[in-house]
């Protein structure tokens, strides 16, 4: 929860998070009867995806397509040495007005501005709607329709830096939505965040000034680290992720 300007502002939001695919991880089959069944392939389904784009991302950036892969070769892998996540989220009905605690001093939300924090992050939303991205260069804020089976890629913050921003993190947040039909009704969202090895070394890019000057990165209300000094200023991919959870979280 955060304040702003006194009001309270509470994130209504749960989430499963998965980092690795075995048995142990799972819920008790009691509890959420055949959750594995499902949830394993998917795992895999969006671990083969990342993996397709990687070589994509390699390729249109001018370094073999195997070398990302080599640097994000422990995805959803039980050795613990890459952080990528399936994260399962539920966002439950937003309450309505009359029955808050105290309705002057609570704002809700369902997910406030960030940007994530690895390569990218692989989003397959319901249709409940309520996504907004933030448009590179600008204040504005557009919201992501629904189209069924698509998937959203979003840079993510350590693409920003290994790029010197050519590819900018995506800024985006999750809106309670307007009317009381839709708030009085909860959404669905999986997200597959895709992060280099822990331990990684992340290949040099043979980056081309841009044509066009850059636009602004976005200045975020936390201190991440400048762009441009991945390589001076970060041993590895692993320091990133945690002082970025440290600052988030801390
Ligand atoms: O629910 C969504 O659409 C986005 C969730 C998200 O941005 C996150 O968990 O980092
Ligand atoms: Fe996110």
């Amino acid at each position: 929860m955060s304040h702003v300007t006194g009001v309270a502002l509470q994130e209504l939001r749960h989430s499963f998070n998965i980092t690795t695919l075995s048995a142990a991880t799972m819920p008790a089959q009691e509890e959420v009867p055949e959750f594995a069944k499902h949830a394993v392939p998917l795992a895999h389904d969006l671990t083969n995806l990342s993996r397709v784009l990687l070589q994509a991302l390699a390729y249109a950036l001018g370094v073999p397509p195997a070398a990302f892969l080599a640097c994000h070769s422990g995805m959803m892998q039980s050795d613990g040495r890459n952080p990528s996540t399936m994260r399962l989220l539920y966002y439950p009905p937003v309450p309505p007005d009359d029955e808050r605690p105290r309705a002057d001093d609570v704002a809700y939300t369902r997910c406030g501005a960030h940007a994530d924090y690895g390569t990218f992050t692989l989003l397959a939303q319901d249709s409940e709607g309520g996504l907004e991205v933030k448009l590179n260069g600008s204040d504005k804020w557009q919201a992501v329709g629904h189209l069924p089976g698509a998937i959203l890629v979003q840079s993510g913050e350590l693409l920003a830096a290994w790029t010197a921003n050519l590819l900018p993190a995506l800024v985006h947040r999750v809106v309670v939505p307007a009317g009381a039909y839709t708030r009085a009704r909860g959404r669905h969202c999986v997200a597959f965040f895709c992060h280099p090895d822990a331990e990684a070394a992340l290949p040099a890019l043979p980056l081309r000034a841009p044509a066009a000057p850059a636009p602004p990165p976005y200045t975020p209300p936390y201190t991440p680290h400048a762009h441009l000094t991945l390589h001076h200023r970060l041993l590895n991919a692993a320091h990133h992720l945690q002082k970025r959870f440290r600052e988030t979280y801390a």
